[in-house]
């Protein structure tokens, strides 16, 4: 595998190119509480499947996802479908397509599941009941059961149902099996492939298993810069780039989490 400095990263030659990207970033910066936390990030998600995002803990990735929606000041280019939307506010940039799954879930705890469901519906949009009760049969079970009393993997799947709920142009998951049981980690790596089949996925994603199962190409960030895109295979193919960037080994084993 052959490493990539930022300045090369996200270039469109090259086995580093990314066919028809959907979301492209370019010199990405962010800050937090007046301190810079994304220092400069390139990436490009692929307009098909799923791309990840990897990097250790702290490096910047959630601020890249929550910078991209505008969640956070930023600067730099992002485009979407070669539209600018670097200056957009966050719902403006969630209108034009962006959906966003956060770390947190962000329920609403007080309310049904169908009622999370209904305030995520997008005016003016189609709504895709059918594919979200497909993927998702438990929540038309528990459509009158209160948010609050699911359990964190039902509460993902609220989380994820949301997004997918609205016909958006590509979707930013953030960390979507932490804190999960191995059977759900595997359930939400079969929702996420189902969805990726519907609408490109950035992915944030410590388990390297899951990243194997699902991403055709990965991002790594290191210190809140971009330092490697490329084919996943390629990247956790070799165990000196992953050791090196992410401090781990990239092997198959399902422990392989970073
Ligand atoms: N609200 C905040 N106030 C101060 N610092 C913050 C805040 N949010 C994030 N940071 C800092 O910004 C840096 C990047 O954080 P971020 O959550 O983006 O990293 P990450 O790669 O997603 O980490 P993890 O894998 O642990 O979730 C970290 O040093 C973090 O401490």
């Amino acid at each position: 595998m052959t490493e990539q400095t930022p300045a090369q990263v996200g270039a469109t030659s090259g086995s580093s190119a990314t066919p028809t990207p959907v979301l492209v970033v370019r010199d990405l910066r962010a800050h937090v509480a007046g301190q810079q936390v994304v220092e400069h990030v390139d990436l490009e998600v692929a307009a098909t499947g799923v791309t990840a995002l990897l990097g250790r803990n702290g490096v910047g990735k959630t601020s890249t996802i929550k910078a991209v929606m505008g969640l956070i000041g930023r600067s730099g280019t992002i485009e979407l479908e070669g539209r600018d939307i670097s200056a957009l506010p966050t719902h403006r940039v969630a209108q034009l397509g962006v959906g966003y799954v956060p770390e947190d879930r962000e329920v609403f705890s007080g309310l049904t599941v169908t009622e999370n469901l209904r305030l995520a519906e997008r005016k003016g949009g189609e709504h895709r009941y059918d594919l979200v009760y497909e993927l998702f049969p438990e929540l038309k079970e528990r459509g009158q059961q209160a948010a609050g009393t699911l359990s964190g993997g039902q509460q993902q799947m609220v989380s994820l149902a949301r997004a997918l709920l609205n016909d958006n142009r590509v979707l930013l998951v953030d960390e979507p099996t932490k804190g999960l049981a191995p059977r759900l980690v595997q359930e939400v790596g079969r929702v996420l492939t189902r969805a990726a089949e519907v609408v490109p996925v950035l992915l944030v994603e410590q388990n390297l298993q899951v990243v194997r199962d699902l991403a055709s190409r990965v991002v790594v960030l290191t210190d809140g810069r971009s330092v490697h895109c490329g084919q996943a295979t390629d990247f956790l193919d070799d165990p000196a780039a992953t050791q090196r960037l992410l401090g781990v080994h990239g092997g198959t084993d399902p422990a392989g989490a970073v």
